[in-house]
């Protein structure tokens, strides 16, 4: 067994957090394992100026972290989970998914019944956006971009000439950061279907690393890991990243077993379709949901 672990991990205060919680995740598996971390700004750290999908999608913020692990410069990455594309790219393995925090959005600065009439939200994500819009058709979006602390104190700023009554982004990340008491409401996830992946973290080695895969294993939680290869699959059927206007949710597995498992998937139109499959096999659920869903934007 080796006796360091280096964890690759963005620089945002909020990627630092999620290593320093699998790192002490590591520790309490293994006493006496030394577990550092090596940090990289990614490219979409550096260019907040200009929308994610510009500079090539949600994929920029995982693939900096993953080469570290790839030119073995750590031995170990650790994501959000949403931040990484549906299939596990070559050369690396996923290797644990640790317990999963809160898959909900939040709003920050109002909550959706403290909005006036034509008040204004600002979000990157479109997933965010179109799905709002169904349950509040009379607001204006316009785009957010930065780490947490600068999207939490954007509320009340002026931008594209609107003042920001409100801003939408995971409530996990808010929680992380010390930041709860700035939610102003959560919303369920039956309203706002969540990312796929969203408060889950995903920790990924070399394919070859059998060693580092071992001292990870106790961090696995298998219904975290059971809801994300779900939600995950949906992805995968679409073909997409984060970038789609998409989203998918698995709840919690019942007392049998059986997961249910929810997904919606905006048209060109931005018209929202909703769908929803419950069963014993997670993929097979979301691949279905992807099936289904591609069908009725298509038709
Ligand atoms: N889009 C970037 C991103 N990637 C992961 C999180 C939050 C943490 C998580 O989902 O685990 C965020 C911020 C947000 O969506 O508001």
């Amino acid at each position: 067994m080796p006796d360091v672990v280096r964890l690759a991990t963005r620089a945002s205060p909020l990627a630092l957090w999620q290593a320093e919680h699998v790192a002490d995740l590591l520790r309490a598996a293994h006493p006496g394992l030394e577990v550092t971390l090596v940090g990289t700004d990614t490219l979409g750290d550096r260019r907040q100026d200009v929308p994610i999908s510009e500079i090539g999608g949600k994929g920029v913020f995982a693939t900096e972290v993953q080469r570290l692990v790839l030119e073995d410069r750590a031995d170990a990455a650790v994501h959000s989970a949403k931040d990484l594309p549906a299939v596990t790219g070559e050369g690396l393995a996923l290797v644990a998914v640790p317990e999963r925090g809160d898959p909900r959005d939040a709003l920050v600065g109002a909550g959706l019944d403290g909005l006036a009439e034509g008040a204004t939200v600002a979000t990157g994500s479109q997933r965010r956006r179109v799905q709002l819009a169904t349950l509040r058709p009379d607001l204006a979006f316009v785009e957010l971009r930065g780490n947490m602390a600068t999207r939490v104190g954007k509320v009340g700023t002026t931008a594209e000439g609107r003042t920001i009554d409100a801003i939408v982004v995971a409530a996990a990340a808010l929680q992380r950061l010390g930041r709860e008491e700035a939610i102003a409401e959560l919303l369920a996830v039956d309203r706002l279907v969540p990312q796929v992946g969203q408060g889950a973290l995903a920790v990924e080695v070399r394919a070859d690393d059998a060693a580092t895969a071992a001292l990870l294993a106790p961090v696995e939680d298998p219904v975290a890991r059971r809801r994300l290869d779900a939600e995950r699959a949906f992805l995968a059927e679409l073909g997409g990243d984060c970038d789609l206007p998409a989203g998918a949710h698995a709840a919690p597995p019942a007392a049998d077993g059986t997961l249910a498992v929810r997904a919606v998937l905006a048209d060109a139109d931005e018209h929202v379709h909703r769908a929803e499959a419950s069963g014993p096999d997670g993929v097979a659920l979301g691949t279905d949901l992807a099936r289904r869903l591609r069908a009725a934007v298509e038709a």
